[in-house]
């Protein structure tokens, strides 16, 4: 049971203009040889970490799952501090793989401890955590890929003070880290207080990591497959390997991507026609937004290059953007997530004669009814000439969430090939970063505070 990638929507005669023809993928040929060649020689120089982890270490692996063992014996919540790529990738894979209610299940029916992924250091959210959970009985797994994150910081002396306050000196046993092999503050703290610690290949960035400990933890936490899911994404690796354009999905994809971008179509919605697989939208718009939405190429000229991310819901948005994706501007590439058996089948009733005009639903299910408003919503946006693509899901479970991972991270790769800008960094996140670190009075920053001061707002502006 494999993902199918169904690109008919993009080539199709309906789309007119909008759409593309076979011939502009055969003359994209010599980008995709240049851009296979410097991808494949990046990898074997292990510049791109990304590329090995379906082949993650069976000692590795090992040690995850026997960890996992020991937390699900010992503690009833496990909670993930990180933000970013140490958090979504955490969170989308839950969603997608464990029941939509996981934490509202008797323990007997849930596959670990409750879990929670807290991202946002919204006050009040961080509060109402500490009203649920009982911090003797969980523990914090905190993720920051560079160490330094000051939201993850924050919320590490936050659950640092509380442990300290209910279990003394143990206060270390309820804390796991995950973070870089030998940077930043975090690995240092491990360090000093013998902080049981998983590390981020350092070749890896955040929003690549979720096949590292980064996502394989919390997963194998939650009772999650996490064999398969790497499983799913070796098969994935061996398509993206292909050296044929048309056979290669990620580089077909990453094609389609940029040759739509550059007529216009500078927005890319992920629909997914499944609850389970929403949060799936929030990782793919961080490793999209982030990789492709650059100033520089990689000669460093300005190009201001992007596509903007856009999350949307099946059928959930069709009562409230398919309006403006059918009519408004003819700026979007669409990309649909179908599942073809969910894990449930909800049957509506055929026999209610005091209902008659419901007659047409009576009988079928909400399986086919889903599917059924999926096709139908393809079917008109590609009338309006509104290309679009759907990435098939035989079922959504560990191995097919696996290929999807690396299908879209080897796909952005193949993005920033073609469009010759470097996809792994993100420089246009420093400035507000440092302007935070600023305010909040870090030494050695004075300058930048008394700059960021200095842009005075304007009473006539504000409105009460
Ligand atoms: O994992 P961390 O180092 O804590 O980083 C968390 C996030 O921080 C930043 O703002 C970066 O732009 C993201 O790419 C990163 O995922």
């Amino acid at each position: 049971m494999v993902l199918k990638i169904d690109l008919n929507n993009v080539f199709h005669p309906l789309l007119q203009d909008e759409g593309l023809k076979e011939q502009d993928i055969s003359s994209f040929k010599e980008k995709f040889n240049k851009a296979f060649l410097n991808l494949r020689e990046k990898k074997e120089k292990q510049e791109l970490g990304f590329f090995h982890l379906p082949y993650f270490p069976e000692e590795e692996i090992v040690e995850i799952e026997k960890t996992a063992q020991e937390i699900k014996e010992k503690f009833s919540y496990f909670v993930v501090l990180g933000i970013g790529g140490s958090a979504l990738g955490p969170l989308a894979v839950h969603t997608a793989l464990n029941n939509l209610r996981y934490n509202e299940l008797p323990d007997e029916l849930r596959g670990g401890p409750k879990f929670y992924v807290e991202d946002n250091i919204d006050p009040e959210r961080m509060a109402s955590l500490f009203k649920v959970i009982e911090p003797e009985k969980t523990v914090f797994n905190v993720i920051t890929k560079s160490g330094a994150t000051a939201e993850t910081l924050s919320q590490l002396l936050i659950v640092t003070e509380l442990l300290k306050k209910k279990v003394g000196q143990r206060f270390t046993d309820h804390l796991i880290f995950t973070t870089d092999p030998e940077k930043g503050n975090l690995r240092a703290l491990a360090r000093e207080l013998g902080v049981k610690t998983f590390a981020i290949p350092s070749n890896v960035g955040g929003r690549f990591s979720e096949l590292t400990p980064v996502g394989l933890l919390p997963a194998a936490v939650t009772g999650i497959k996490i064999r398969e899911l790497l499983a799913g994404a070796r098969e994935m690796a061996e398509k993206c390997e292909r050296e044929n354009l048309w056979e290669n999905p990620a580089a077909l994809a990453a094609a389609i991507h940029v040759l739509l971008l550059e007529r216009g179509k500078n927005m890319a919605v992920m629909m997914p026609y499944a609850d389970s697989l929403k949060y799936m939208a929030d990782w793919y718009a961080q490793l999209l937004g982030e990789s492709i939405g650059k100033k520089l190429n990689c000669r460093g000229e300005e190009v201001y290059v992007g596509q903007t991310p856009v999350k949307a819901l099946g059928v959930t948005d069709q009562h409230s953007q398919v309006q403006l994706y059918t009519e408004g501007p003819f700026d979007k590439l669409l990309l649909f997530l179908e599942v073809e058996n969910y894990r449930n089948t909800v049957v509506i009733p055929p026999d209610f004669p005091q209902y008659a005009e419901l007659k047409f639903l009576g009988g079928h299910t909400l399986n086919e009814l889903i599917i059924a408003e999926k096709k139908a919503t393809e079917f008109a946006l590609l009338k309006a000439r509104r290309p679009n693509y759907t990435i098939i899901f035989p079922e959504v479970n560990p191995y097919t969430v696996g290929e999807f991972l690396y299908f879209l991270e080897a796909k952005i790769a193949f993005m920033g090939e073609y469009l010759d800008i470097n996809a792994f960094d993100q420089p246009g996140v420093e400035e507000g970063k440092k302007a935070t670190y600023a305010l909040l009075g870090r030494e050695g920053l004075e300058e930048k505070r008394q700059e960021v001061l200095r842009v005075q707002k304007d009473p006539k502006y504000i409105l009460s």
